[in-house]
């Protein structure tokens, strides 16, 4: 990485001038020593944009007057402009040019061949970070700012006081007056996250939380930017969920596990630039003639001529159904397109039988059958191509995955290639003219206009692979097949001369270890080879829009995935705006399907009614029941600190849940009371299922051991071990033989004359020698009963708004009405639910959700588990928690929740003793355990 520092002349004014050229020269041999250490370095590779010739050359003219307001009032921000969507070398001069022209810091993020040293100015630091990292990385992904981070806080960096970034795409207007104003109202020191939330739920909701827009501005304090930019903080985020291109999105992930938020800001708006160019306040005159008229031209968008007849767009037809998939397409996207644009790809044998299925309408390429003059045969273009046999004839088309193995790669290889290549030879006379080239599959959806215009937004005679980029860490980006590949002629006549080497042999696999090798990233390798890279561009969709909420998808140029081209023709030509959608619904496409995610889960607390909870919803209409009640996915008593990947999510824990579309009108969840003792719990459920609805219900510490004794000891799963873990690991040995209660109780009796409530530790507690050492252990049951320990992770990490609290007692005895506030917490219509029956009783164990198993609720009242237990053992108990009780109350007024308070030390008119008999070392003491983390 390098920074150019904008000034290398002298502003006016003696010794201040003097330590200026200091500083600059200062900040030059940093900057150098920065861009030595990232050049050694493989990831994040910022080079400098063409450095300026001359020292003339940087003595451009002086900001007009009205500049130099403004030039002082941005030093405490820096605008990063964050390149791609064509044009780009067009927007970022214009925008150097306009709003940019007057502040004091501008990073650009931009291709190397852009030269802006024309927009260098004595008063303004411009810095670029350009160059290889861009254009393998053009998303610019979470280690890009790594780099930028090394930049922007380095020794000497001219902007290592700014307070405030501005991110903005290469397509934002800002009125920078009209910022510095709102300013002064927010607080740096703050993690401020601000701008105009995006609407990623129906584009590719996995693993999304709210983020703020890039096209409308990314306001962030240099406090937060300074964590987002560490890797310990974001690196998990890296490989988040979604398309690999929603840099805005990823950079949202990471700030939510940050603990900072969106929050919206006034005038952060959509639309292009002012066609007029009369953009309001500070920036009214300062936009140059030149600059009008670019700016003109982008907003009209016909900066390169391309006519219809200039694009040849080639489906990789599948070879079964080749009849059905050229009527289909020819029938809907393909209809307004002149006929000899699109190309239908086959292997040879399919295509000689449509040849001879439409009786000479079809057209076949010539080896095997020569073109036919008939103008008839202009219809449809079959190009049938030689390829190796498949490597099994169950032809279906979603076997053929780049997954199935080494022989289907290399099948897929050979086809794309054999398709590029009779592209690129042209054996048609009408391809011979093609400037782009288009390959998309026989289930993608071209929206041809956008693709037009898309189009003309470059230079055919420059080199451009544009599409969907696909990335793995440690592999160059390729353009993913599936919502369509783009070449331009250039591009595809380097790739075309590079086809003969040995590095793009079809069977000659470059990146072994990649997870992607079919026909599309044969393309990628041999674009690589010959030094073709992809540019970013938007549009391309891997997947059709969900519930053809296509107002969500202005963009789009494509969507791959789409079954049915027909539906799809017709929503499009009806304007249509969405069937109905149920807004409850998290759509993740899964199986070629949009599915909703689960909408809730019961994370807790064992033996505080959450069967009955379960079973209770699951009587709603609207509500689908998961193949079980406890799921135990996430992690629990036993996996306190699990981890699953995307993959596992995807295979393992959504498929446990019934398939809801988005206009199912149904929800789904699951109820694992074990989740709230697991600590990585809250930020992997939400990196995967970010707007889940937790329900915690809370019982009274003292009895919920108690009934969890029971239940363990009639159920003959009590732990071996309770008195203390065995090694590190968890003990999951369960004996047949139960100790009595008293004595368990005569063991925590023990542990707090001993211990202090900070160091007392069960089961679920990550392990410490010095736990270990302390004998500080307590059993299970009333470990489990800590609950502040445990909830205050969840709080910490979960939105407010998705989180309910029950308290048992209160709640058991208003179920009915409870079960009301429950509903309405999940946006579920009004039920009325039948709650007599109590559910995983002591009586009568249900607790999977197919057994049917329960127990008059006024049963449950009068063989309660309260009564049977003896009076000392309940003030043992009693005293174990009241520091946990103290700790839970604190937890709840910080996070605004209203106090439970069970009453622990009193059986009947029997109270127990109000004085520490056993936490000696809590006497006189403030009985909080303050913050204590599990
Ligand atoms: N409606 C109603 N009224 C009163 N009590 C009720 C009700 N529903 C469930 N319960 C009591 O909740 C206990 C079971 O809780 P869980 O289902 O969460 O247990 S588990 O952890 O899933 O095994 C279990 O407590 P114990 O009887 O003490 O074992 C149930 O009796």
């Amino acid at each position: 990485m390098s920074v150019t520092r904008t000034s290398t002349a002298s502003p006016p004014g003696g010794r201040r001038g003097c330590s200026r050229l200091l500083l600059t020269l200062g900040a030059m041999i940093v900057c150098a020593c920065v861009f030595f250490l990232l050049a050694s370095s493989r990831l994040g590779r910022l080079h400098a944009a063409a450095a300026p010739r001359t020292r003339a050359r940087l003595a451009a003219p002086r900001e007009p007057a009205a500049c130099a307001r403004l030039l002082a009032r941005s030093s405490e921000v820096m605008f990063m402009i964050v390149g791609g969507r064509g044009f780009h070398h067009l927007r970022v001069r214009v925008m150097l040019r306009t709003w940019a022209r007057c502040v004091a810091h501008v990073l650009v993020f931009t291709d190397p061949s852009l030269n802006i040293s024309d927009y260098f100015s004595p008063r303004r630091y411009v810095y670029l970070s350009a160059g290889d990292a861009w254009r393998r990385r053009p998303y610019l992904p979470m280690s890009h700012f790594d780099s930028l981070a090394k930049l922007i806080w380095g020794r000497g960096s001219p902007a290592s006081n700014v307070s405030w970034f501005l991110l903005v795409s290469d397509r934002t207007f800002v009125n920078v007056a009209a910022l510095l104003d709102v300013l002064p109202s927010l607080d740096p020191s703050d993690k401020g996250y601000y701008g105009q939330v995006a609407n990623a739920t129906h584009k590719e909701a996995f693993g999304f939380h709210d983020y703020v827009d890039l096209n409308t501005g990314v306001l962030l304090t240099a406090t937060l930017l300074s964590k987002v930019v560490d890797p310990a903080h974001c690196k998990d985020q890296k490989g988040g969920g979604g398309t690999f291109d929603m840099f805005d999105a990823k950079l949202g992930n990471c700030v939510f596990f940050l603990n900072a938020f969106p929050r919206r800001l006034a005038g952060f708006m959509e639309g292009e630039p002012p066609p007029a160019c009369d953009a309001p306040g500070a920036l009214r005159g300062l936009i140059t003639a030149d600059g009008e008229a670019e700016i003109k031209r982008i907003v009209q968008r016909e900066y390169f001529a391309v006519a219809p007849e200039d694009v040849a767009i080639h489906v990789m037809a599948r070879e079964t159904h080749l009849k059905q998939i050229v009527n289909d397409c020819e029938a809907t996207w393909a209809k307004d397109i002149p006929k000899a644009c699109v190309y239908y790809h086959s292997d040879k044998a399919a295509a000689a039988e449509s040849y001879a299925v439409s009786r000479g309408k079809w057209a076949i390429s010539g080896n095997v059958a020569p073109p036919s003059n008939g103008s008839a045969a202009r219809q449809h273009r079959i190009a049938a191509l030689h390829l190796p046999a498949r490597p099994d004839s169950s032809g279906e088309h979603w076997t053929i995955s780049h997954d199935k193995g080494l022989s289907w790669n290399t099948w897929l290889r050979c086809k794309m290639r054999a398709i590029f290549l009779w592209s690129v030879r042209a054996p048609w006379a009408e391809l011979q003219g093609t400037a782009w080239y288009v390959y998309v599959d026989d289930d993608t959806y071209v929206l041809w206009a956008p693709l037009l215009e898309l189009l003309r937004r470059h230079d055919a005679a420059a080199s451009h692979y544009f599409g969907r980029p696909l990335q793995e860490e440690g592999f160059p980006i390729f353009v993913g097949g599936g919502a369509g590949i783009v070449l331009s002629r250039a591009a595809a006549m380097r790739i075309r001369a590079a086809s003969a080497l040995p590095e793009c042999d079809p069977l000659h696999l470059k990146w072994v270890d990649r997870t992607h090798q079919g026909g599309d990233a044969w393309l990628g390798d041999c674009a690589e080879v010959a030094g073709v890279q992809v540019d970013m561009e938007y549009g391309f969709y891997p997947q059709p829009p969900v519930a053809n909420l296509f107002h969500l998808f202005k963009d789009a140029v494509t969507f791959h995935g789409v079954e049915d081209h027909h539906a799809m023709y017709a929503a499009l030509s009806a304007n249509a705006t969405g069937e109905a959608y149920d807004s409850r619904c998290v759509p993740v496409f899964i199986d070629h399907k949009y599915n909703c995610l689960p909408h809730f889960i019961i994370g807790g607390v064992p033996k505080a009614g959450t069967t009955s909870l379960y079973k209770y919803l699951m009587q709603h209409p609207d509500v689908l029941p998961a193949v079980d009640k406890e799921l135990t996915f996430w992690g629990n008593f036993f996996t306190p600190k699990r981890r699953p990947g995307r993959e596992e999510v995807m295979s393992e824990y959504l498929h446990k849940f019934p398939k809801i579309a988005p206009g199912d009108f149904k929800v789904t969840g699951e109820a694992t009371p074990g989740y709230l003792y697991c600590s990585t719990c809250p930020t992997y459920i939400l990196k995967y299922i970010p707007k889940v609805r937790f329900i915690f219900t809370l019982r009274n510490p003292v009895v919920r051991a108690y009934s969890e004794y029971l239940n363990k000891v009639v159920d003959k799963t009590v732990m071996r071990y309770l008195h203390k873990r065995i090694d590190n690991k968890m003990d999951k040995e369960l004996s047949t033989f139960a100790p009595p209660f008293a004595r368990l109780t005569d063991d925590v009796a023990r542990t707090m004359e001993s211990c202090l409530p900070n160091n007392t530790y069960s089961m679920m507690d990550e392990y410490s020698d010095e736990m270990e050492k302390n004998h500080c252990y307590v059993n299970p049951f009333v470990g489990e009963g800590r609950y502040a320990r445990y909830l205050r992770v969840w709080l910490s990490v979960v939105p407010k708004r998705q989180v309910l609290l029950l308290n048992f007692d209160e709640w058991t005895g208003r179920a009915a009405e409870t079960m009301q506030a429950v509903s309405a917490f999940l946006l579920l219509p009004a039920f009325a639910y039948r709650v007599e029956e109590a559910h995983n009783t002591h009586i009568a164990r249900s607790v999977h959700v197919d057994l049917q198993g329960s127990t008059n609720a006024s049963q449950i009242a009068a063989e309660s588990v309260e009564g049977a237990l003896s009076f000392a053992t309940q003030c043992v108990l009693h005293e174990f928690f009241l520091p946990y009780a103290a700790d839970l109350d604190v937890l709840f007024k910080e996070f605004d929740f209203p106090p439970m308070r069970w009453e622990t030390g009193r059986k009947g008119e029997m109270h127990c003793p109000s004085t520490y008999r056993y936490w000696h070392h809590l006497k006189g003491e403030p009985m909080s355990v303050s913050r204590a983390t599990g």
